[in-house]
């Protein structure tokens, strides 16, 4: 095991990063691109039943502290992105296949198949896009939440994982985490997807940046990071079965050892991958060996979960 060795799912990583789904991996290109990367792994972008165009460009804005995203699930289709699991080298890194279906039905059909094709790519079943216009974010739905797990894991037989929103109250985290904890074969919960229906508004054009929902969009990036933190420090703490991937607000090597202290154990990157391309993997991964090995540490194991409370 080297310093920045990672586990999950007793599936060992070469490093806990990875690219958030969504970012930089929508085709066979990107994909390859972060296959090609210093990246631990990798997740595909959250595929629905058919191909999607997505919402009206322009769809995703960057500023200096972060990025707001309405881009509404666009993707080639189910189909693509299991193609693409088939022919990937497991022996290299582990593959994650985002999981978005619009209705229980789509999602139920997708896993059926990926179940069939029976690779070794992991499931993550993204509960939280916040930018498909009329459809809410089944993260907040918690009888939505409860019916779509006790579909899919009479349906899946593997272990899976989650992709969760923010939550911003402790009932909320107290009532997600009793839910999920009724699952045992979600075997990891991915926190956080964007800060849902933000609004970014340019003062000298006095106008918002994105098309989409009136310029309304989830942000990522320097915004989120406190938020990310809490959240899996939350589940950390409330799921002791299960193991927690951290997503956001990761641009330097500090905030993975942030989110590995709080208890994640793989950590997934987007804003600051979209901005400066799959070259941030190996920064990062540097500036993470280099905050080890300056204070101690002989693996990223002796971290996890150790955050201290006053
Ligand atoms: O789950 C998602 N989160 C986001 O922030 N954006 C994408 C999207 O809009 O496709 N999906």
């Amino acid at each position: 095991m080297s310093l920045l060795s990672a586990s999950l799912l007793g599936i060992d990583f070469a490093n806990p990063l990875l690219n958030a789904s969504g970012v930089y991996c929508r085709d066979v290109a990107e994909l390859d691109a972060l296959a090609a990367s210093a990246a631990g792994s990798l997740v595909t972008k959250s595929c629905t039943l058919l191909a999607r165009e997505g919402n009206p460009e322009p769809r995703y804005y960057a500023t200096p502290l972060g990025s707001i995203n309405s881009m509404g699930l666009p993707n080639a289709g189910y189909q693509y992105y299991l193609a693409y699991a088939q022919q990937h080298d497991y022996a290299a890194k582990p593959l994650f296949l985002s999981v978005a279906g619009l209705s229980l039905a789509d999602n139920l059909t997708m896993l059926a198949a990926i179940r069939a094709a029976d690779t070794p790519a992991i499931v993550e079943l993204n509960l939280s896009c916040p930018n498909v216009p009329g459809k809410p974010q089944i993260g907040y739905d918690f009888a939505a939440m409860t019916a779509m797990l006790e579909a899919v894991t009479q349906a899946y037989d593997r272990p899976f994982g989650v992709k969760l929103p923010p939550y911003f109250d402790i009932a909320h985290f107290d009532e997600a985490a009793a839910i999920l904890n009724r699952f045992p074969q979600v075997a990891f919960v991915t926190c956080i997807n964007s800060i849902g229906n933000a609004l970014i508004i340019d003062v000298e054009a006095e106008s918002v940046v994105i098309k989409p929902k009136d310029g309304f969009g989830g942000i990522g990036g320097d915004y989120v990071l406190p938020t990310a933190l809490a959240n899996v420090n939350a589940f950390y703490r409330r799921c002791p079965a299960k193991q927690i991937i951290g997503c956001g607000g990761v641009t330097r090597g500090e905030h993975i050892f942030m989110h590995l202290l709080a208890g994640a154990s793989l950590v997934q990157v987007g804003t600051a991958l979209y901005e400066e391309g799959p070259g941030i993997f190996a920064r990062l991964n540097d500036e993470l060996a280099e905050l080890l090995t300056r204070k101690g540490y002989r693996g990223i194991e002796e971290v996890r979960g150790k955050l201290r409370t006053l």
